[in-house]
């Protein structure tokens, strides 16, 4: 994950100083793109022990169409539960966008079946979009989509994926959003009968909180090792029917966890 320290390192050595709305300061950079090639292993941090288990439950969240955290506090996982309402709910955000958009016309739109059923159908089209990012709802989201948008690509038999982070805690967020998202590019190669080929991150305002610099330090002097690999152990039916259990990271070998503050 050279290319994650490196982003660390460009920030540090380049960000300007901002004042953001959590009152926090950042210092932060303007547009920044790291590629993975997924045939070279899983893109999770080394330097820094990852929490893989809360990244997948998050994923099957959003696929679930689920926009309440209860589901996520059964399986353990409270990285959502400082931005929910006292009934749990965080309005219409990434899963209700993915899973149910509501047209202007009262239709309701899956965009990740649809993506499934274009990639099989039509895998060279340039339009396979999903995008969080509906103008018309923001103001009842609990937080405006960060990872607002994203696009497949297929060429020679792979499944590639790019998306856009409009807006990048590179400390506490973006391991999550990268591990995340390559996890999602292996979910629809298997459901689209597709190799994986290179998830491609692209970032907005890219972010380290001024509360993280120590650790982003800290991080910066370890040395990353070698990519584990990720097995998804059983072709569930459809999309709808991943499970924790289909998911077997091996040769995970990371150093200590670094702990932060989320910004809220
Ligand atoms: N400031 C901020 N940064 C984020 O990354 C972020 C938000 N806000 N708001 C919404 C979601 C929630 N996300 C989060 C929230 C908390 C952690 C976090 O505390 N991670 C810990 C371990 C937590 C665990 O696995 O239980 C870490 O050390 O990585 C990560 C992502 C990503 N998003
Ligand atoms: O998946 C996520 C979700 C959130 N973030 C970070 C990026 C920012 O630090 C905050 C959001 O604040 P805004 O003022 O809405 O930009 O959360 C992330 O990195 N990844």
């Amino acid at each position: 994950m050279r290319q994650y320290l490196d982003l660390m390192d460009r920030v540090l050595a380049t960000g300007s100083r901002q004042m953001d709305r959590t009152g926090t300061g950042t210092l932060s950079v303007f547009g920044h793109q790291m590629r993975f090639d997924l045939t070279q292993g899983f893109p999770v941090l080394t330097t820094k022990k990852l929490h893989l288990r809360s990244i997948i439950v998050e994923l099957l969240w959003f696929l679930r169409g689920d926009t309440n955290v209860r589901w996520l506090q059964e399986q353990r996982v409270s990285i959502w539960d400082e931005w929910a309402d006292e009934a749990g709910d965080l309005g219409p955000v990434y899963g209700q966008q993915w899973r149910d958009w509501v047209a202007a016309d009262g239709r309701h739109i899956d965009q990740i079946k649809g993506l499934v059923d274009d990639l099989k159908s039509n895998p060279a089209s340039r339009r396979h979009i999903v995008t969080a990012w509906n103008p018309g709802d923001l103001h009842a989201m609990a937080l405006a989509p960060c990872h607002c948008l994203f696009q497949c690509h297929v060429a020679d038999g792979r499944l590639s994926l790019q998306l856009y982070q409009r807006s990048a805690d590179i400390f506490l967020g973006v391991p999550f959003n990268i591990a995340s998202y390559a996890l999602l590019t292996h979910i629809l190669a298997q459901q689209s009968g597709l190799e994986v080929g290179d998830f491609i991150w692209t970032g907005g305002d890219c972010h380290l909180y001024l509360n993280h610099l120590d650790q982003a330090r800290t991080q910066l002097a370890r040395n990353p090792g070698p990519l584990p690999r990720l097995e998804v152990v059983r072709t569930p039916p459809s999309i709808d029917a991943y499970t924790l259990e289909d998911f077997v990271l091996t040769g995970y070998e990371a150093q200590a966890h670094i702990k932060a503050p989320v910004a809220i």
